[in-house]
């Protein structure tokens, strides 16, 4: 199904950083769920090796003592746990809530442990400080989480770690607000760089989605273009028909709307199609019938499980209110009246190709223009016979 239109729902919330829509919000997450899958576990991956590796510098501190196997134990958590997560998210494929539990719990389980090791090796909270500073900065702009939630893991992460070296590390008062401040500092730019990231991603997603978009949509009607119908519509439609439901498809063409032109200049001749395109849009079922404009002054409705009678009714509904629907011509200001001819084909059980019924409403509207304009014509089309074996 063609994407209904975009406009004023494309907001962001600049505090967020996250779509104020929700289901657009979700459609962004989706839309970048390989890449943040890809991007987890590659980070989970690389950053829980560095963190084994860090044992070296426990061996260094402490020599091999019982607590060195305890800070082993420790860090070799984090590994497992990050390397479960990373697994999980790249041969599982979770969906965006998944993804989000997975690097939070990783993220939860390694500052977890962290602090433990903080604890063992008080003597260091220096460099201890300079290690957590890195874990946010990789929490803020590597794991890919939602913003309030690496804010939130993050600063209570800071807390406790503050706590921890008033409690344990002897320092002195002003070592202790130097890092307090040096901390306070990662911490905001943190938070500002990964609003930033989102921002931009979002506003990239926006712009893509405002450039199909334009692509897909007539720029005087807002109606769907031929492009749309072919690239978007044409497979859609036709899966629908072969649901065993009937299709129906009906054609329109304004009657003698070059004389519109001619007489009351191209700015009437423009209100008349946007008058005449609102019409079809107002009766089309949003999410289910499609509104293209097929050429100048011809517009394709595509109308999935309505039946030929049904067709046909709207289409008369319609030529009856295009008939007795004013228009202002703006430059002139005449008030202009038009009709239009309509040609509805339908198969009953959707197996005959949309395209197939495009053609045969277009020859059906043309005779009713043959036929003196201002009419429906209509014909049900006959199931196509099956295939030779
Ligand atoms: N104002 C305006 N005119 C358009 C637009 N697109 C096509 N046209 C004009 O629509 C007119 C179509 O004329 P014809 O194909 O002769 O059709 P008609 O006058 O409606 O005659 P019948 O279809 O036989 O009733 C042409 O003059 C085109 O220039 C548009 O976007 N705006």
């Amino acid at each position: 199904m063609p994407r209904p239109p975009v406009s004023g729902h494309l907001a962001i919330d600049l505090l967020r950083a996250e779509f104020t829509d929700r289901l657009l919000e979700t459609a962004h997450l989706e839309a970048q769920l390989p890449r943040t899958r890809r991007q987890l576990a590659f980070t989970l991956l690389f950053c829980s090796l560095y963190f084994l590796c860090f044992f070296a510098t426990d061996v260094a501190a402490l020599g091999i003592v019982p607590d060195t196997a305890l800070l082993l134990g420790a860090r070799l958590l984090v590994a497992a746990c990050a390397w479960s997560c990373a697994w999980l998210v790249w041969r599982r494929r979770p969906g965006v809530k998944a993804s989000r539990l997975a690097a939070t719990v990783a993220e939860s389980v390694a500052l977890g442990c962290f602090m433990v090791i903080a604890l063992h090796r008080p003597g260091e909270f220096h460099w201890h400080a300079m290690s957590l500073a890195i874990m946010l900065l990789v929490i803020y702009l590597f794991i890919p989480n939602r913003l309030a939630t690496a804010l939130a893991i993050a600063a209570a992460a800071t807390a406790v770690f503050l706590g921890l070296t008033l409690a344990y590390a002897g320092m002195d008062f002003a070592d202790l607000l130097t890092m307090c401040m040096l901390l306070a500092l990662v911490n905001t730019f943190g938070a500002l760089a990964a609003r930033r990231y989102q921002l931009a991603t979002r506003e990239e997603y926006r712009a893509r989605l405002v450039l199909e978009d334009a692509a897909e949509r007539d720029w005087l009607t807002g109606c769907h273009n031929r492009r749309c119908l072919h690239d978007v519509l044409l497979d859609t439609a036709q899966a629908r028909g072969h649901a065993g439901q009937p299709l129906s498809v009906i054609l329109c063409d304004i009657d003698h709307f070059k004389r519109i032109n001619d007489s009351h200049g191209h700015g009437a001749g423009d209100a008349v199609l946007v008058d005449f395109s609102k019409l079809l849009q107002a009766v089309a079922r949003e999410g289910v019938d499609s509104v293209i404009r097929y050429g100048g002054e011809e517009f394709l409705l595509v109308l999935p499980g309505t039946s030929l009678s049904a067709g046909v009714q709207l289409a008369e509904w319609l030529r009856q209110r295009c008939a007795a629907m004013p228009v202002q011509g703006h430059a002139d200001g005449a008030t202009i009246y038009t009709t239009a001819s309509f040609g509805v084909a339908s198969c009953a059980d959707g197996d005959t190709p949309l395209l197939e019924l495009i053609d045969a409403a277009d020859k059906l509207m043309y005779t009713a223009k043959r036929n003196g304009r201002d009419r429906v014509e209509s014909l049900l089309l006959a199931a196509p016979l099956p295939k030779a074996a």
